[in-house]
């Protein structure tokens, strides 16, 4: 499929950039293709090399292509959409042909598997010969191979559309790829491709250039405002920035050729004439005229004029896309530690299965971002996810929270009512958080609704149909609570379908991935910091009560200490960390700050301990360090004081000022 333009334009033109037109010959690509495999030295009959990037360097690469992940994420949700059911998946790589996400049917995912179409596997030309990814991105074309098209013969049951994508300057930046059993091959899906690939490069171009002239244009108005129109972005002045494929298209230039134009050059009317004429308050299209003779109409954003400023991709869209990408998908908590990956692999199983999932964990330790990545990796990932913390709500105030209520439902009520969390998340993935924390007599309630999916908001008359995914964790031991009877049995059953525990940072196997994962995350663009030797020995032999959380506000101070490039070193880490650490390292020489010994409920020592106990050691020690200064314990251990003073009942009482 070519892009939809008018007779004239598309009888006067050539292909569109990035698209194979009828003259070329997709043999002739596909020969060149083989010629170039053979040079890079790819055996056909071989079994390829499918073996992946370890994750933590996966994720460095997804960190690294930000800016083409968080559009193409949502745009390839769509396109998979599209394509469900048809034993096919959908695949997003670097320039370089790295996988780093895919979308898949459950069938074909297990088949892909096999031929590892799965991120972090290398497809470029070099790695697998012709394929549709690393044929597609050498050429810088849209392409499909089919079948035996492949060079390799092992992807020989494969059929693959690809299309690169470019970025506003015109470089390529990664590609997307539907890739199927060959035998459901359909000749739409390599448009179906183009055209998602193009949506891609539109929102990264609506999200780009924020202070310049834009122009969108079509022969045809009312193609305007549509994905095929062409977008061309000029400074205040008529110096040419950038243009999607479909304007250069439209003006029968290349990108390369472009930049040595002006608007002036490019339509018969100085940039001053067009910033008149769109400057008004009418956004009716007006008919512009190319040199060529063409006739375009037109709309433009006409910014007010200021200081002009080069643009530069730090530039990020005002606007986030749709929601920030599935950065928090499952695949990318996983960065090594195979308690974590097996977490991660239990959870994927029962995705969209109606099965509730309870995440047990110490604070800290990620299960709301756990919960948050199963929800975007569900089916409901488009309906909202709606976190509750059971702990941190007054209990007066839970009811209404959780189940809304009507106008003049109790005193203090806002005027029109409210909308209860659990009506918000219809449709959606409803997270209790601290659900030991939930008062007994609502605990009842909320059965009630898990079994019947009915709410009745509080003063209500009606019942309201509500379907919620429901995910709920606790760092307390509820079959204790069971058994001093502060929780039901039957709700307990009712939420634990699928139990999974998230470790703690301190039995973490890929630490030190999770600091660099963590490090990277705070540092603006363009800033490198990293971290010394001997302050990840100190990192290593720290037992991190307060988990990742911990580690993340530690970090984030260190960041700022260091400034723009350099090291972490102790001197950037704050006094009270240090102070812990030397009187827990060598208590000999800290006789000021000996480390009290602890008591702790029940036997001591933190291993065989129940969450609680853990939780209640990390605060007392902290408590002790800071002499009973509730802030600075809960700064240390990154929790809120109320967490803390929630707690107090079990803490011994010398403890707390
Ligand atoms: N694997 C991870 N990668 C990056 N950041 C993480 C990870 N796990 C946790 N974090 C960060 O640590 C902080 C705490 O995470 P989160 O709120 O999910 O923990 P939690 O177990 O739900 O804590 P709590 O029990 O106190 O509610 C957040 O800032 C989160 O972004």
């Amino acid at each position: 499929m070519s892009i939809p333009l008018s007779g004239p334009l598309a009888q006067r033109q050539g292909p569109a950039p990035g698209t194979l037109g009828a003259t070329q010959d997709y043999t002739e690509v596909i020969g060149k293709a083989h010629q170039r495999s053979q040079r890079y030295g790819v055996v056909a009959w071989e079994r390829p090399d499918f073996s992946t990037s370890a994750q933590c360097d996966l994720n460095d690469v997804v960190e690294n292509n930000r800016f083409l992940f968080q559009y193409a994420a949502p745009v390839m949700e769509t396109l998979y959409e599209q394509i469900a059911n048809t034993h096919s998946m959908v695949l997003l790589t670097t320039a370089q042909g790295l996988v780093l996400h895919s979308l898949g049917d459950k069938d074909f995912l297990e088949k892909a598997s096999r031929v590892a179409l799965a991120p972090g596997v290398d497809w470029s030309e070099k790695a697998k010969g012709t394929n549709a990814i690393g044929t597609a991105l050498s050429e810088e074309t849209a392409v499909t191979v089919h079948g035996e098209q492949h060079y390799m013969h092992a992807n020989h049951a494969l059929t693959c559309s690809c299309a690169p994508i470019f970025n506003p300057h015109g470089q390529v930046v990664g590609a997307l790829d539907v890739s199927g059993d060959h035998r459901s091959y359909h000749q739409h899906t390599l448009a179906l491709v183009r055209m998602s690939a193009q949506m891609i490069e539109n929102q990264m171009f609506a999200g780009s250039f924020p202070k310049a002239v834009r122009l969108h244009f079509h022969a045809r108005p009312e193609f305007l405002g549509t994905l095929v129109e062409g977008i061309a972005v000029f400074t205040p002045e008529g110096r040419f920035l950038s243009a999607n494929r479909s304007a250069q298209f439209q003006l029968g230039l290349p990108f390369g050729a472009l930049q040595a134009r002006t608007f002036s050059s490019l339509f018969d009317l100085p940039m001053s004439a067009l910033l008149e004429l769109f400057g008004g308050t009418s956004d009716a299209p007006r008919q512009l005229h190319l040199h060529s003779g063409v006739s375009v109409w037109c709309r433009a954003d006409v910014k007010p004029a200021g200081p002009w400023a080069a643009p530069t991709f730090a530039e990020r869209p005002a606007a986030a896309p749709a929601r920030k990408a599935q950065l928090s998908s499952l695949q990318y908590l996983d960065t090594g530690d195979t308690q974590v990956a097996a977490v991660i692999h239990k959870l994927r199983k029962v995705v969209d299965r109606d099965i509730p999932v309870m995440i047990l964990g110490e604070t800290g330790t990620g299960k709301d971002l756990l919960a948050q990545a199963f929800h975007n990796d569900s089916a409901r990932a488009r309906q909202p996810f709606v976190a509750v913390n059971c702990a941190s709500i007054p209990e007066s105030l839970i009811e209404a929270e959780l189940f809304g209520y009507e106008e003049g439902a109790f005193t203090g009520a806002r005027k029109k009512g409210a909308i209860g969390k659990i009506a918000q998340a219809h449709g959606g993935t409803l997270f209790l958080d601290e659900i030991g924390d939930m008062p007994k007599h609502l605990q009842a309630r909320l059965l009630r609704v898990l079994q019947e999916r009915r709410i009745s908001p509080l003063g209500a008359g009606k019942e309201v149909d509500v379907d919620v995914a429901v995910v709920c964790a606790t760092h307390k031991n509820l079959k204790d609570l069971i058994a001093r009877s502060d929780f039901r049995e039957d709700l307990y059953y009712r939420l634990n379908g699928l139990v999974v525990r998230l470790p703690a940072l301190r039995e973490r196997t890929d630490f030190e991935c999770v600091v660099r994962k963590l490090l990277k995350s705070l540092c603006d663009d363009g800033q490198h910091v990293g971290i010394s030797e001997p302050v990840m020995e100190l990192f290593r032999s720290y037992h991190w009560p307060g988990n990742v959380r911990q580690l993340h506000n530690l970090l984030r101070t260190a960041v700022v200490m260091v400034g723009r490039e350099g090291e972490i070193a102790a001197e950037h880490l704050p006094d009270d960390f240090l102070e812990e650490l030397h009187a827990m390292q060598a208590p000999a020489l800290a006789p000021a700050c000996p480390l009290p010994e602890l008591v702790l409920p029940g036997d001591a020592g933190a291993d065989g301990h129940s969450l609680q106990d853990v939780t209640l050691h990390a605060m007392a020690q902290m408590l002790r360090l800071h002499k009973g200064n509730v802030s600075a314990a809960a700064k240390a251990l990154g929790v809120s004081r109320n967490t803390i003073y929630r707690k107090k009942n079990l803490l011994p009482p010398d403890l707390l000022n």
